[in-house]
């Protein structure tokens, strides 16, 4: 049996991110998991998803690139730790920093394999190094600073409450 995404193992107040939200109707639903000691998710980006025809948009990459590398932070903080990922219990981050080389044109039409391998991590923070592949050829890629997520950017933090009440959430 396929195990469950990390980005599914999320609590519902961290599920909203455009990238990886799995309760964001109008995002990506990115999905990560564990391929040994690597990280996989696979996407298949649309039609609209356009750079110049036939290829794809860089800012879609870069935010595969994103929310695939704090899916790896938070999955490898777990594993470090020994403690499985759950709505109960998810050691969160949020990007400080994200780099992407673009190296070749991303081909539109076919699925692309994004692979993470955590570089460094500490208590508080995940280097991951991202690629982004387009049948068998590394299209893009990228360095993800991942950093536990600060109180302040917690749903329950005021400003956020608000526009999730009022987004209907
Ligand atoms: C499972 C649930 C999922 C929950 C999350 C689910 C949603 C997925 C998120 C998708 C990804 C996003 O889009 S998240 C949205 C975009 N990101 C944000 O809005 C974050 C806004 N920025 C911040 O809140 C803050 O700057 C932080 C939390 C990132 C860092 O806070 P800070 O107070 O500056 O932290 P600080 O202690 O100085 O730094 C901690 C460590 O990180 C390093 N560091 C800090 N900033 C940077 C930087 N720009 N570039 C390099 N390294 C940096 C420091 O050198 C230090 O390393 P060392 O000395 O320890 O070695």
């Amino acid at each position: 049996m396929t195990e469950p995404a990390f980005q599914d193992q999320y609590p519902d107040d961290v599920s909203h991110c455009f990238g990886c939200g799995r309760l964001n109707d109008h995002g990506h639903q990115l999905k990560s998991r564990w391929d040994g000691d690597e990280t996989v998710a696979w996407f298949r980006p649309e039609p609209y998803h356009t750079a110049t025809p036939g290829f794809v948009y860089g800012g879609l990459i870069a935010s595969l690139v994103d929310c695939h590398g704090t899916a790896t932070a938070a999955a490898a903080s777990h594993r470090a730790e020994g403690r499985p990922m759950g709505p109960d219990e998810t050691l969160r981050f949020v990007t400080a920093s994200l780099h992407v080389d673009f190296l070749r044109p991303t081909p539109l039409g076919g699925p692309l394999q994004v692979r993470g391998q955590v570089e460094t991590l500490t208590a508080r923070k995940a280097v991951v190094a991202v690629s982004v592949i387009a049948d068998g050829t590394v299209c893009a890629r990228g360095r993800v600073v991942a950093v536990r997520m600060p109180e302040t950017m917690g749903a329950t933090a005021g400003p956020a409450a608000r526009i999730m009440e009022d987004a209907g959430s």
